[in-house]
């Protein structure tokens, strides 16, 4: 059995974070395991409060995990504050595990859910211990500084985040003006390609971004190799997308059983760039 970890933050309306990562991992066969940094009073229609676990506990969390448990491959999500970031990278740092991090900044309602003052602590702690990043553009811009608004710009800023020590950037293109598919390119020192799925106009996005990079840790800790493991991600989100379940009356959650209940998507990927 593979083990995976997910250190992230709780959403009790179980479209996000901790639960959407469980979920995947769970659906695409492997054993997850969780260390939760901040716990959320969350449903469909936003984020009602939000209350940071103790640093203390989180790395008594990791540490239980990680001593007692072969993880294959790990992911980040809300990391909330620098204390966290600091604590995780620390403890992270001296294990050699596949890490994706999902650099989680801003709910889709508008709620925040990592202080300012730890986006230089994800930079310069985290980051260079990332294995695979996933930023969407916003996020991107954040944390390169860039103004991303093509294929060109996203890919120079997957450049930028390889020069902070990250092996793979994959932005994430859904926030591009315009675009009427879901376009991801992704960047690492010898391989430039993009995942490209029709773009599904629908309210029930919440834990997107949780999901397709928990499918993605799920993949890695299975050992399946890069392009591979994207494809899969992608065909797991795209999936859940397009067979919702009409729960909550705002950006309801997606359907984590798609993948397996119906038949497999057509995922488009460039190499000829
Ligand atoms: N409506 C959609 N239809 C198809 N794919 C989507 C849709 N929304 C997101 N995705 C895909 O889901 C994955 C996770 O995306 P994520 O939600 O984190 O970022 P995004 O698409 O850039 O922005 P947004 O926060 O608006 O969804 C990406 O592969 C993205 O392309
Ligand atoms: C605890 C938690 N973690 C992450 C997200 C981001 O969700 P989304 O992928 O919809 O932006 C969230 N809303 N809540």
């Amino acid at each position: 059995m593979n083990v995976t970890l997910t250190i992230a933050g709780s959403d009790s309306g179980g479209g996000a974070g901790i639960q959407a990562d469980l979920k995947t991992f769970q659906e695409l066969g492997t054993f997850g395991t969780s260390v939760i940094t901040a716990i959320t009073s969350q449903n469909t229609q936003g984020v009602h409060a939000v209350h940071a676990i103790p640093v203390q506990d989180v790395e008594s969390q990791l540490k239980a995990v990680l001593d007692d448990f072969p993880i294959q491959a790990a992911k980040t999500g809300m990391l909330f504050s620098a204390a966290i970031i600091t604590t995780v990278s620390r403890l992270m740092k001296a294990h050699n595990i596949p890490l994706v991090v999902d650099p989680v900044m801003i709910a889709k309602g508008g709620a925040s859910l990592l202080q300012q003052e730890a986006i230089t602590a994800m930079k310069t702690e985290l980051l260079p211990l990332a294995t695979v990043i996933t930023p969407n553009i916003p996020e991107a811009e954040v944390l390169t500084g860039m103004t991303i608004v093509d294929d060109a710009t996203m890919i120079a800023a997957g450049q930028a985040l390889l020069t902070i020590g990250v092996k793979v950037a994959i932005i994430k293109g859904g926030h591009l003006a315009g675009s009427h598919t879901a376009r991801d390119i992704i960047v690492s020192t010898d391989d430039i390609f993009i995942v490209e799925t029709p773009f599904i106009t629908t309210k029930d996005t919440h834990g997107t971004g949780c999901t397709f990079s928990a499918a993605l840790t799920a993949e890695l800790a299975k050992g399946t190799a890069l392009r591979e493991a994207v494809t899969i991600a992608k065909q797991f989100i795209q999936a859940a997308i397009q067979h919702p379940l009409h729960l909550g009356s705002g950006h309801g959650p997606t359907n984590h059983a798609a993948y397996h209940n119906f038949e497999k998507v057509q995922v488009t990927l460039y190499d000829d760039l």
